[in-house]
């Protein structure tokens, strides 16, 4: 059974279609990538899966369950977490403070100080664990934010544009996390531009463009996908 699966999802925000009877699946030990050009409707899946907003139709299933009508909290109770575009780190507190806060929203809140702790050693935060997070490169931020997900013991990650704002050698270390979240059974799901990312950590990609499914595949098919490669040059 898959750990997500999204039904025929159609989201519109007035008379424009965002998304458009979308089909989407993810699964415990892959990284899963959902790309596509701007304005594709990536972040509205991930919004809709997570419990933000309400497709008009169609259905969202969690490990089999249907939690469509589910709000974000519950979701999250069920394993699953998500990051933002827009960094939004708690600024004044610390990095470390950052990751206690989130943790004690979590299935460990009894051992906070482990579960922080923990991340800071994974994560390489170790240098950075007193400063405040406002005072972070957004390389590192993004890494905080992924932190914070990751301190509820997600099964299921939802991942958007993680990589932004990273260099090519925090880009190579957050690939090999990736892929070792995955190796722990997490079902990583991953909204990215960066594509020599995306190509190098997912087991599946599915395609989105104009809030419809174009293509699923391998990242080899995916990457020389006629209908793909059409898609991003007319964004151009
Ligand atoms: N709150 C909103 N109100 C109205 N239209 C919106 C809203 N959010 C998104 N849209 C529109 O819905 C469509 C899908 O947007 P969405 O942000 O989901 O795409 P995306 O693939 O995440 O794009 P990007 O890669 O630029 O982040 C776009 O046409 C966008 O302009």
């Amino acid at each position: 059974m898959a750990s997500l699966e999204v039904e025929g999802v159609t989201v519109s925000y007035g008379g424009n279609l965002a998304l458009d009877g979308v089909g989407f699946a993810a699964e415990r030990g892959r990284v899963t990538g959902l790309i596509g050009p701007n304005g594709a409707g990536k972040s509205t899946l991930f919004d809709v899966v997570s419990g933000l907003r309400r497709p008009s139709s169609g259905r969202v299933l969690l490990d089999g369950r249907d939690v469509t009508r589910m709000g974000p909290a519950r979701r999250a109770r069920r394993g699953l977490a998500r990051t933002f575009q827009r960094l939004e780190p708690f600024g004044r507190l610390s990095v470390r403070d950052n990751l206690l806060v989130a943790a004690e929203l979590g299935p460990a809140r009894r051992h906070p100080g482990r579960v922080a702790d923990g991340i800071v050693h994974r994560l390489g935060l170790a240098e950075v664990a007193g400063a405040p997070a406002d005072t972070l490169p957004t390389g590192v931020a993004r890494l905080v934010e992924v932190g914070r997900a990751l301190a509820v013991r997600p099964a299921l990650l939802l991942l958007d544009e993680p990589a932004a704002g990273q260099d090519a050698a925090e880009t190579r270390r957050f690939a090999e996390l990736l892929r070792a979240l995955a190796g722990d059974g997490v079902a990583v799901v991953l909204v990215e531009h960066d594509m020599g990312l995306v190509m190098s950590v997912c087991d599946e990609v599915h395609v989105l463009d104009l809030g419809k499914v174009i293509a699923v595949g391998p990242p080899e098919a995916i990457r020389t996908d006629e209908t793909v490669l059409a898609a991003y040059l007319g964004e151009s």
